[in-house]
């Protein structure tokens, strides 16, 4: 039994232990997971059983089912051999989906320069970009390549050691990676404190509060939250600050697939009606590629020396990322969520031949 095994890990580190798990079957072994990475969860597994009811209240297991079909139906939000429908709206994943499919209009653009930065055994290039307002850049790349790096020196927690000119002066809002919070008092307190003015407003509490489900938890002492508790309040925190530039470092941590799916659709919103820039680091790729209209890869040894491109379209740094791990991957044509070719397949022997590692056409 494995509880949340990508927890943290990399993409190349999920998929190797995906491998590894999968390498203790015989006829003697049955391997039972629990996953929320759902294009993981796809990979790892041959059926899975879904989870539905109310939190603290009531569960439901459902009969085994393939693993492509489950997660559809998941996906869907009903279950058709019991008629039964558990949430009320079906998700899709249309690569570019805007919220209410909206024109979006970019036109502010800010530059960053070329910036290098050592820490400790570690040195980090930085290509010099640009970011524009409603949209939301995704950092691609192994533990260790420097991702909090670059978030840290764009808030102005880190300097560089050398860059081509001045960074610019950006009001940030960040999310950190790790949540340890000192506030002593409830989570209605915190917020209270720290984002009245968006807290008490109505929009925000319809689009970013109210999604996040809090009210059960809106009255207990934060140091009593559970790990994804302090996740989806750390989020709110984050959004709820005024700032031009919102950074996201893994925003998926100790949160269930549906609340993972809750909190991409919040965020995109949030960014593209607020007409602010988002920089988000996630491993989970469905999460990753349903928020990202652009994205910067790493390349080089984690831990030593790394290099960070430029942001550059969702395909072709999607393109570059996956053949980095030599692993590809398509769309599911029912709801277009991404997924891994199994290795060595006929469509990932197809597409590698193409050099389409990310393939956004339908089967
Ligand atoms: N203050 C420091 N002193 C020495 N080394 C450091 C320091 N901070 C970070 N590092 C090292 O720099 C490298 C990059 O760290 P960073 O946290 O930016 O990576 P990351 O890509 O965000 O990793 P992950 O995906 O695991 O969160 C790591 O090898 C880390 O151990």
């Amino acid at each position: 039994m494995f509880d949340e095994p990508s927890s943290y890990l990399d993409v190349k580190q999920r998929l190797k232990a995906a491998h590894i798990i999968r390498s203790m079957l015989d006829d003697q072994t049955y391997v039972i997971t629990v996953e929320h990475d759902l294009s993981v969860l796809d990979y790892l597994s041959d059926f899975v059983c879904l989870l539905y009811g109310v939190p603290s209240v009531y569960g439901v297991v459902t009969v085994p089912s393939p693993v492509r079909e489950g997660i559809n139906i998941f996906l869907d939000g009903f279950i058709p051999a019991e008629n039964m429908r558990f949430r009320q709206e079906s998700l899709t994943f249309k690569i570019a989906e805007t919220a209410d499919d909206e024109i979006v209009e970019r036109s502010n653009s800010v530059k960053y320069p070329a910036m290098k930065k050592t820490l400790g055994n570690f040195s980090l290039d930085i290509e010099a970009g640009d970011f524009r307002d409603s949209e939301i850049i995704v950092f691609l790349g192994e533990n260790g390549t420097g991702k909090t790096t670059f978030v840290k020196m764009l808030a102005g927690k880190l300097s560089p050691d050398s860059s081509s000119e001045a960074p610019p002066e950006l009001n940030v809002s960040l999310k950190p990676q790790m949540i340890a919070p000192k506030f002593t008092g409830s989570v209605r307190e915190l917020f209270i404190k720290q984002i009245k003015g968006a807290f008490l407003h109505p929009q925000f509490q319809t689009d970013v509060v109210k999604p996040m489900q809090l009210d059960a938890i809106i009255d207990q002492s934060v140091q009593t939250l559970s790990g994804g508790e302090l996740q989806r309040v750390a989020l709110v925190l984050a959004l709820g600050k005024p700032a031009d530039v919102y950074l996201i470092d893994e925003p998926s941590a100790y949160l269930d697939s549906e609340q993972r799916i809750i909190a991409s659709r919040l965020i995109k919103r949030f960014i593209l009606h607020s007409r602010k820039t988002c920089f988000v680091v996630e491993h989970d790729l469905i999460m990753a590629t349903y928020l990202a209209d652009r994205v910067i890869c790493y390349s080089g040894t984690p831990s030593v020396k790394a290099t960070a491109t430029a942001p550059q379209s969702l395909l072709t740094g999607m393109n570059s990322f996956l053949s980095g791990l030599d692993v590809t991957m398509r769309r599911d044509p029912t709801n277009f969520r991404p997924r891994f070719n199994k290795y060595a397949s006929l469509k990932d022997k197809e597409q590698k031949s193409a050099g389409t590692y990310f393939f956004l056409g339908d089967d």
